[in-house]
């Protein structure tokens, strides 16, 4: 078990990647739709995934700018818990989406400098949590798994109103002192926990989950 801290493991591709997210403990697995990224699954595919979760798993589905036909497709085949939305969605569109589809809704903000920190207060006034990752590198194909860490003093000792979720290049050899630096009670993985890029790696997801609960 991750102690208290709850492990989010993202872009799941096959049932033993959900099966390795759940053996060691996680308390999330998320399903990418979106088209560039190595991590990408088909409504079908992520059904399977989904149905194959055992209870104690949340099931996190995760769009880049979807719209309303999108995101029904998805919710009408796809046993889901939470939506997280990873685009540039605005907090007016977070509200309807929440609003819409019922669902908790988490909203991910990259963070690169403090200019950056003042989305967190907005998007916290309207999702359920938030997704404290970094900002994707200039010319990135896609908004996030992009591996890279953000300065973690920049959000040391700061709270919102909701839970929120620390996430941008965290491996087991730096989570430990991610959540020490941070203090954050959740955290989210993709990257870090691969052989190659969409490739989810059982041993890196137990050792993983193993250092955060340290
Ligand atoms: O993983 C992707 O390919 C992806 C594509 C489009 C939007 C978001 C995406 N991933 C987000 C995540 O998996 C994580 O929530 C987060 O960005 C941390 O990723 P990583 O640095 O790879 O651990």
């Amino acid at each position: 078990m991750s102690g208290s801290v709850r492990v989010k493991i993202c872009g799941l591709r096959r049932p033993a990647d959900v099966e390795a997210a759940s053996h060691a403990g996680a308390a999330y697995c998320g399903f990418v739709f979106f088209e560039k990224s190595p991590r990408h699954v088909s409504v079908a595919q992520a059904r399977e995934l989904a149905i194959s979760a055992p209870p104690g798993l949340a099931k996190v589905a995760l769009v880049v700018n979807a719209d309303d036909a999108t995101l029904d497709e998805i919710l009408n085949s796809v046993p889901l818990d939470m939506l997280q939305l990873h685009g540039t969605e605005t907090p007016e569109r977070v509200a309807e989406v929440r609003r819409r589809y019922g669902l908790p809704v988490m909203k991910a903000v990259g963070i690169a400098t403090a200019a950056d920190l003042p989305q967190l207060d907005a998007f916290g006034a309207v999702a359920d949590q938030i997704l404290v990752d970094a900002k994707p590198p200039a010319g990135a194909d896609r908004p996030g798994g992009n591996a890279l860490a953000f300065d973690w003093s920049l959000i040391a000792g700061r709270r919102w109103a909701v839970p929120w979720m620390l996430a941008g290049g965290l491996t087991p050899d730096n989570v430990a002192l991610a959540v020490q630096k941070t203090g954050a009670r959740q955290v989210d993985v993709s990257s870090g926990v691969e052989s190659a890029p969409g490739i989810k790696d059982a041993a890196k997801i137990a050792a993983f989950v193993a250092a955060v609960g340290q």
